[in-house]
């Protein structure tokens, strides 16, 4: 002993160096390491104050109950706590190796020892505490066994006895020294609390001497709890039966949590084989000499928290209170939270439990049945809504709504939209109201009905139709030309798609975009913008195709027609016959016993120009055209443009009321505010009254030709109807739907919607367009009239598809096809196009439309078109078209017709197709190809390939 170092004395005093450099410090002997060596006296001062302040005494009494066993028993006395010298339980240690035995002994001896303590929860833990001072012993008995493993519990065991003994121990296993050094502490500090916190770490030896019944911890045990809890892995045990009956063991929530674990503390021997100095199982024990005053409970807590815990070192300091009163806090109300979760949530042992009882709380919160007040039971839609979006605002799942609607028969999607009569039966099914927000809003746009006496006379609005070359820009020209240098000279004249023109103070608007086309895709878009139509025809050449159409396009919308016979200048020009054959349309000139009016014109000569005028003034009289300027404006959108410079400009032909500048108005989809306007001649004008064409700029966007424009209050009013609009037109997009087909036609025939069927007639020649008009006028019936709009010779056209369009009429054609583009705008505007190659078979449809038995079972789908480039004769094949897929791709298998100008010359299937010299299954857009015909040789350059196939479609009716 005559060398010590601080490390040493610091680990047999169980402090850190620091604190011992810091008490040699103290007394006047400064280290300067930890390696320092120290006299002996040094290290008896340091030693020696611990023990004078205390009041207890711990003496060892050795009792050699059986040869391998002796008992010791630590006496502590302590004046405060004379208690805790009696708990100072005894401790056998095995003697030699005979872990067996001695195993069995302390059972026996600790047993006794619980009675006392037993009263307070809190002295179960001295009952623990209390083989720990001779849990020390223990491994000193083991020694001499000469387990390696037991020489560090061993030399603890010693040292508090016998610390010379200990000493030549240490060089032989320093590691091992550790843990002695550690249990060594509380033997220099006899106090009870000193020498019941290193119990802990030399229990273990105890336990691994006998493994199988673990008799310390098991003493523990029985000491704390007191109820005939089963002796093996008491914790253990209780923690797996907690679940099973939802409660824990009644002693539990009196004691601390610390000391519960203990039991599943087994690892802790291992601090003998392994010394941990670190451990806090330690740290109290060297504090214990500084903390005499603590309570026994204290320092049993103290002493036993750690180690459970696997904790911070907050017994330190004087901390060691708080953690225990609050173990304490933990000890009562956690369980009690365990317990009420346990009985609420937990129905059984399985972790998963919680979850499910967390599932169960929230089905039990579902299950509640709300019924929404009225009010909110009413859902708003504008036009149609989507099913998921229904199903949203009723609260219900989009699956119920679409079971719904299957039992309606209506097979439908998330995002299919429902029209507002569909939406309407499908929410009284579930308690809601659907209200028609559109309606509102379009009738707030809505015209309201004038005064007769705020009505005022308004100029007309003329546009001139005709056949090409007839003269119909010609004619515009000399009109404006004329009535500019006859009027106000030095304009310059602008395009605007519109202009006005002046005769006898009178005012007559011509809307600059001749020809049909125009005027029907107008109306088409719903505007009903001209007053009388000018239909040109050139005295030299007649009635012509055009022509036809304009009469047809202009009857169908109701507008009265003005003939003006052109080109009578020409030598050659026969108005008489140009009558004559109008005849054929009902349009009777006055002098023949008609109500048409008929005027010779030369455009080029500027002959009768004004009387044309004049009868154009006198139809408008007899039309009686008037008008309210006294109010907001309304018109038509005539033509729009993105103008570099300006934005969004449109030509605006006001109608009726009168548009200011600075006014807001909504037109179509967009709105915006009057900025500028300005009429055809570029001026600047302030207003603009019924009847007049004028540009405007401050839209902000560009509307399309036929958007009636509206002037508005405010501009909030005109964002929100735009806005609304526009949520509208992707609604419809999406609702797309066809405009009338011969599957809905006995449907509506059914409901009365359909009074009049309009038909649009095209054929390959003139003799069966003919024979099928006859045939389909005679099918009209009571019930419903049969109205050929128009019939002629040729392919189908965007025109023919725009006057289907605007009155909801069917296309039927005889060896003919639609253009492509034709087809395109029947697709979009959902026209029904039919085509056929018997005239019976059209007629027979329509028959069985009406009669509600059409059952169409296939349908043509389009796959594309190729154009012979060039052709070859090929010997035993014959005739090999070499063509240019223009759209779409030719299949081999799929049928394909051959068209000439857009007439069926062959309908039929393809032997051959070819890229180069492989036979190919299709060929792709623009990509050339060899085809040849079944059974068809006449194949020309310029003809085209139309590729189809045959789709099966379920019958609608
Ligand atoms: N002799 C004579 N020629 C005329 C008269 N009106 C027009 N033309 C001529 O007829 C041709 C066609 O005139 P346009 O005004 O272009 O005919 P359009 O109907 O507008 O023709 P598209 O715009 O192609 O439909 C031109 O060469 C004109 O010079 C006329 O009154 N007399």
């Amino acid at each position: 002993m005559s060398k010590t170092r601080v490390y040493e004395l610091a680990q047999q005093m169980g402090i850190d160096n620091k604190e011992l450099m810091a008490r040699l410090a103290a007394l006047g002997e400064p280290v300067t390491n930890h390696m320092a060596v120290l006299e002996d006296s040094v290290v008896k001062a340091l030693t020696a104050p611990a023990q004078q302040p205390t009041h207890k005494e711990v003496s060892q009494e050795e009792v050699r109950v059986k040869p391998t066993l002796i008992r010791r028993r630590a006496k502590v006395v302590e004046t405060p706590e004379p208690e805790a010298a009696e708990a100072a339980a005894p401790t056998v240690e095995p003697v030699q190796e005979a872990p067996a035995a001695p195993a069995a002994a302390p059972v026996q001896e600790v047993a006794e020892e619980p009675k006392k303590p037993v009263r307070d929860p809190g002295r179960a833990i001295i009952i623990e505490a209390a083989p720990k001072p001779a849990a020390p012993q223990a491994p000193a008995a083991a020694k001499p066994a000469s387990a390696a493993e037991q020489k560090p519990a061993a030399l603890a065991a010693k040292a508090p006895e016998t610390p010379v003994e200990a000493k030549p121990a240490a060089p032989a296993a320093p590691e091992a020294a550790k843990p002695a050094d550690k249990v060594e502490a509380p033997a220099q500090a006899p106090q009870a609390p000193a020498a019941a916190q290193p119990a802990q770490p030399a229990a273990p030896p105890k336990v691994e001497a006998q493994p199988e019944q673990a008799s310390p911890t098991r003493a523990k045990i029985l000491g704390r709890v007191e109820i005939p809890i089963p002796t093996q892995r008491p914790a253990e045990r209780r923690e797996y039966q907690r679940p099973a009956n939802g409660e824990r063991p009644a002693p539990r929530p009196g004691m601390p949590r610390g000391v519960e674990r203990p039991g599943t503390e087994r690892p802790a021997p291992r601090t003998g084989e392994r010394p941990a100095p670190h451990m806090r199982s330690d740290r109290p024990a060297p504090l214990a000499p500084v903390e005499v005053p603590l309570s026994a409970d204290d320092r049993r807590k103290g002493a036993r928290k750690p180690a459970p815990a696997g904790g911070t070192d907050y017994a330190k300091n004087g901390k060691k209170g708080a953690p225990a009163s609050k173990g304490k806090k933990e000890a009562f109300k956690k369980p009690d939270l365990m317990d009420k979760r346990e009985r609420v949530f937990e129905p059984g042992p399985r972790s998963k439990g919680k979850k499910r009882g967390v599932e169960k709380v929230q089905i039990g919160k579902k299950t509640e049945i709300t019924v929404p007040k009225a009010i909110k039971r009413i859902i708003k839609i504008s036009e149609s809504i989507t099913v998921g979006e229904l199903a949203k605002r009723m609260g219900i799942k989009a699956t119920d709504l679409i079971r719904a609607l299957m039992k309606m028969g209506v097979m439908a999607t998330i995002n299919h939209p429902l029209d507002f009569d569909t939406a309407t039966i499908l929410a009284t099914d579930f308690g809601y109201e659907i209200e028609n927000v559109a309606l509102d809003v379009e009738e707030m746009l809505e015209a309201e009905p004038d005064a007769p006496e705020s009505l005022q006379k308004r100029p007309p609005v003329v546009t001139i139709m005709g056949h090409v070359d007839h003269g119909k820009t010609s004619l515009l020209d000399a009109i404006r030309e004329t009535n500019v240098i006859a009027g106000e000279a030095g304009g310059i004249t602008q395009h605007i798609g519109a202009y006005d023109v002046e005769l006898n103070g009178r005012k007559i608007t011509f809307l600059d975009t001749p020809g049909h086309e125009a005027f029907t895709a107008m109306r088409a878009r719903g505007a009903k913008v001209t007053d009388i139509v000018i239909l040109v025809v050139a005295a030299d050449d007649g009635v012509m195709p055009q022509t036809r159409e304009a009469v047809n396009h202009s009857k169908a919308a109701g507008v009265p027609i003005i003939i003006a016979i052109n080109k009578v200048d020409k030598p050659e020009a026969n108005p008489t016959r140009v009558k004559q054959e109008l005849m054929e349309f009902g349009l009777v000139a006055e002098e023949w016993g008609g109500d048409t009016i008929f005027v010779e014109v030369s455009a080029k000569k500027r002959i009768n120009l004004e009387s044309l005028l004049e009868m154009v003034l006198l139809q408008a009289d007899v039309l009686e055209l008037k008008a309210n300027p006294d109010k907001a404006a309304r018109g038509t959108i005539v033509e729009a443009k993105l103008d570099k410079g300006r934005g969004p400009v449109a030509t605006v032909l006001v109608q009726e009321g009168t548009m200011k500048v600075g006014d807001y108005f909504v037109a179509g989809v967009h709105y915006g505010r009057v900025r500028a306007m300005q009429n055809d001649r570029g001026e600047k004008v302030p207003a603009a009254g019924p009847a007049m064409p004028v540009e405007v700029i401050g839209f902000t966007g560009v509307p399309d030709a036929g958007d009636i424009f509206v002037a508005m209050a405010d501009e909030k009013q005109a964002k929100e109807i735009a806005n609304h609009r526009q949520m509208k037109l992707r609604e419809s997009e999406l609702a797309k739907h066809s405009k009338l087909s011969l599957e809905q036609l006995y449907e509506k025939i059914q409901k009365g919607e359909v009074k009049d069927l309009n038909t649009i007639v095209k054929g390959d020649v003139q003799g069966s367009v003919e024979a099928v008009a006859e045939s389909l006028r005679k099918l009209t019936t009571a019930a419903i009239r049969l109205n050929v709009l128009h019939a002629s010779v040729g392919a189908i056209t965007e025109t023919d598809v725009n006057l289907a369009s605007a009155s909801n009429a069917i296309i039927l054609g005889f060896n003919v096809r639609p253009e492509v583009k034709a087809a395109a705008l029947a697709e979009k505007e959902g026209v029904d196009v039919r085509l056929y190659n018997i005239i019976y078979d059209a007629v027979d449809d329509i028959k069985k439309a009406m009669e509600g038995l059409l059952e169409p079972t296939f349908k043509e789908k389009y796959l594309g078109r190729a154009e012979i480039r060039e052709v070859f004769s090929v010997p035993k094949v014959g005739n090999v078209a070499g063509s240019y897929v223009t759209d779409g791709k030719i299949v081999r298998n799929a049928q394909v017709r051959l068209l000439r100008d857009n007439v069926v010359v062959y309908e039929g299937k393809l032997s051959s197709l070819r890229r180069f010299k492989d036979d190919v299954k299709e060929v792709a857009n623009n990509y050339e190809c060899g085809m040849s015909l079944e059974n068809y040789n006449d194949l020309k350059i310029g003809d085209i390939f139309e590729c189809f196939e045959m789709e099966k479609v379920a019958g609608k009716l």
